[in-house]
């Protein structure tokens, strides 16, 4: 591991401004380059306001205390034109929701060539090689159509994969995928973990994956922060807090999974009996 962080957020608290209820509370954590860290935790539990806070995109009536560095760059001294240049090239947040992400009434293929002559000096033929290579990482298929497509006209597994190739393709430092999964099917999430994967593994980039899913998290994480109620409650690698967790909520969580797991287990097992 290297000594250094990518990303190090010191003591950040996120404050409702129109009742001053912390919803993160002095969190500190540090991301090293290169890992995998997966955030799980309850629903409201702060995973997306932290999200948000990284990629400087909180909601005005929230106010955020603390430091968050990249690298040794305080995220709150960059301008608003240093943020477009550092967001999606540097940092890019993938979200739960896809068709936010794009605009109505440009074509997918508009859009994410657009994407990338903001971010890079390349030729139209080197841009769409690019565009060609992230789309077949996604394992998207019929991709001319797709990409004279406009947003309401592919699924919200497309679409959701669309973004993805986007974000693989601007080769961030860090991408956050915030609940990238959950509106897939399951064969779709596996194809989309699997691009999530390829760019840790090809592209050595670090990436904080945001989830309910425990067994999602087992695929794919290096480390797993668990959070509650705005906090980090445990923080370490996937084998030590999987198989010896501290926390009494930590073990609550893996418990509660690993019911459902055998759960689900014996109902399939009678119905393959009952077949
Ligand atoms: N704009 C906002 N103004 C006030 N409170 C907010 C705002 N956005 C989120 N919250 C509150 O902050 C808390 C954390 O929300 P957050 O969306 O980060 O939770 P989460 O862990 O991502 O949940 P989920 O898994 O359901 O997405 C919740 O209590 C939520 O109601």
């Amino acid at each position: 591991m290297s000594d250094n962080p990518i990303l190090n957020i010191v003591d950040l608290s996120v404050i409702d401004t129109l009742n001053q209820h912390p919803l993160i509370n002095h969190l500190s954590m540090a991301i090293y380059p290169h890992r995998s860290l997966a955030i799980v935790g309850e629903s409201g539990s702060g995973k997306s306001l932290l999200a948000k806070a990284i990629v400087g995109l909180l909601p005005s009536s929230l106010s955020a205390q603390g430091d968050i560095f990249f690298h040794d760059k305080r995220l709150s001294d960059l301008s608003a034109k240093q943020w477009q240049q550092m967001r999606g090239r540097k940092i890019s947040l993938v979200v739960q929701n896809a068709m936010s992400a794009f605009d109505p009434l440009m074509t997918i293929g508009h859009q994410f060539d657009e994407t990338l002559n903001t971010h890079f000096s390349l030729s139209v033929v080197q841009r769409q090689q690019r565009i060609m290579a992230s789309l077949d990482k996604v394992k998207l298929l019929q991709v001319h159509n797709l990409l004279n497509s406009y947003p309401h006209q592919l699924s919200g597994g497309q679409l959701q994969r669309v973004m993805i190739a986007i974000a693989l393709a601007l080769e961030p430092d860090i991408i956050i995928a915030d609940e990238p999964t959950t509106a897939l099917d399951a064969i779709t999430q596996f194809e989309v973990m699997q691009a999530f994967t390829a760019l840790i593994d090809e592209n050595k980039a670090t990436l904080i994956f945001i989830t309910h899913d425990l067994g999602l998290v087992k695929g794919i994480a290096d480390d797993i922060a668990v959070m509650k109620n705005g906090e980090i409650i445990e923080f370490n690698n996937k084998a030590a807090l999987l198989s010896a967790p501290k926390h009494p909520y930590t073990q609550f969580l893996l418990a509660t999974r690993q019911k459902l797991t055998e759960r689900f287990d014996k109902i399939r097992g009678n119905h393959v009996i009952k077949c």
